[in-house]
């Protein structure tokens, strides 16, 4: 036995204590220069857990250490307690789900704490099992104990307790994303290599004949966690709006230029573009519920500046699947739309657009914002499993994926040969990429490189700004 344990015990692997040493070092030092930056900036040392609002330097010192924990933590583990461990990962998302369901984070006091027969009497749930989920989820991070019986907050639940788009996250994440992906193994096997939206692991968890967004009209209380959980998702990092005023060169367009946002929602990626430059204008075209909500926001414009934004910011109901109305404009953006359709609807919506890029070859450019895939190890895993679980999440639920260089290469020349890439940027810390592309202009003759491929090679590293 004793023998066992020591062949399979990773310190007694001599790679992995050369490894573990490495690691080590790698968090000593990115934890001393989290440190240095902190007393220099002056600012206070929850700055560094704050990545929205972080510096870039400080952004990837914490990424470093971040990357550098998870694999530590792999290597003392070692390959066999390491797949023991991800039966945890599961138990923790049903904790997760149970105490979003018994409104648990808003039972617990924002200050002091409950004993858990007065908070179980409160909730209607029963004590034990109330006691047994609060206390494995206090191994993540969620909730304390600070005296025995009695359940506090921890930082994490406190955020996730006074952040009411955080709690619809974690109510959409549970309830439709966790059986959704576990039914994606019977997705397959039923529907093997299907391409309909509604031949999906979503059709078969929620036993409806219906696509994800039609099937939500149907049930209130999902579309409003839907809508919060997609507020937070704009609100993390890797889909901060930041990298979406920072990864295009908005500033060298001319005045009065006209930026049509193709199924830009309410206006959340147009506003903060129209925050940061003045001289734009907007068309932001989506189905017409997302129309008029976004519409009736910016008409209730209070101060100057949101007047201004009311003015330079237009909404129009459009289905994307129909011939575009806005003829020859500077830029037509589709942020995180391409990713939630088959190639043959991605060609659909696309050539609707270049046919009004046409009559303006020179001045209309396509910039498409989604993902492009790496190859697996390209990026820290930290980063890299964000964009897979994106890749998942769309196959899962609309029978899409995320592309990688040669996909999207692939994909454009079906729109349109004559579709040239000019340049594709990532922002630090952004899972998506900016991708601009141009009709080839027969007179100038464009020499421009064909290929994504070649281009995320040579991707330009572009720093973010700040958004409010
Ligand atoms: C993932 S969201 C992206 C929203 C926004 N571009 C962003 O970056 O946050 C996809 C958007 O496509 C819109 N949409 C779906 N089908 C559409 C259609 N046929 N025509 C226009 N918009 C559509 C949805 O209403 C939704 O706002």
């Amino acid at each position: 036995m004793a023998t066992t344990m020591a062949a399979t015990f990773p310190l007694a692997s001599n790679e992995s204590s050369v490894k573990m040493d490495a690691l080590v070092e790698e968090i000593t030092q990115s934890v001393q220069a989290l440190k240095d930056s902190r007393q220099q900036s002056k600012s206070e040392p929850a700055d560094a857990s704050a990545p929205l609002n972080a510096s870039p330097e400080l952004q990837q010192l914490r990424q470093r250490l971040v990357e550098a924990s998870w694999h530590l933590h792999q290597h003392a583990l070692g390959p066999g307690e390491y797949i023991l461990s991800l039966s945890v990962g599961v138990h923790y998302c049903a904790c997760l789900k149970w105490l979003c369901r018994f409104k648990v984070f808003n039972g617990v006091p924002l200050e002091g704490n409950i004993a858990y027969d007065k908070l179980a009497a409160a909730i209607s749930a029963p004590e034990g099992a109330l006691k047994s989920v609060a206390r494995m989820a206090m191994t993540s991070g969620l909730f304390t104990e600070p005296i025995p019986n009695h359940i506090a907050h921890s930082p994490t639940s406190a955020m996730i307790a006074s952040n009411p788009n955080l709690l619809l996250w974690s109510e959409f994440m549970t309830e439709v994303g966790i059986p959704t992906a576990s039914a994606f193994a019977d997705a397959t096997q039923r529907w093997p290599g299907s391409l309909s939206n509604t031949e999906t692991a979503y059709n078969l968890a929620f036993d409806t004949p219906l696509p994800l967004f039609e099937h939500l009209k149907t049930l209130p209380t999902r579309t409003e966690q839907f809508a919060g959980y997609m507020k937070s998702v704009t609100n993390s990092e890797g889909t901060s709006l930041k990298h979406l005023v920072s990864g295009y060169d908005w500033a060298a367009l001319p005045q009065d230029s006209v930026v049509v946002d193709v199924g830009g929602s309410t206006g959340h990626g147009s506003i903060a573009i129209a925050e940061t430059f003045p001289d734009l204008r907007f068309i932001v075209q989506d189905l017409e519920t997302n129309a008029d909500a976004g519409r009736e926001s910016l008409a209730k414009a209070e101060n100057e500046a949101q007047k201004d934004l009311a003015d330079r910011i237009t909404f129009q109901a459009h289905d994307f699947f129909q011939d575009q109305p806005i003829v020859g404009a500077d830029v037509y953006l589709l942020r995180m739309i391409i990713h939630d359709w088959s190639d043959d609807d991605s060609v659909r919506i696309l050539s609707r657009i270049v046919k009004a890029m046409e009559p303006n070859k020179t001045k209309s450019t396509l910039v498409i914002m989604d993902s492009v895939l790496p190859l697996p190890g390209q990026l820290p895993a930290t980063l890299e499993r964000l964009l897979r679980l994106r890749d998942l999440t769309m196959r899962q639920v609309f029978n899409s994926r995320e592309r990688a260089p040669e996909e999207w290469s692939a994909l454009m020349a079906r729109v349109d040969p004559s579709l040239k890439l000019v340049r594709t940027a990532k922002p630090f810390g952004s899972v998506l990429s900016v991708m601009e592309w141009k009709l080839e202009d027969p007179v100038a003759q464009m020499t421009m490189p064909l290929n994504v491929e070649e281009q995320v090679a040579k991707e330009e590293k572009v720093t973010p700004v700040a958004v409010s």
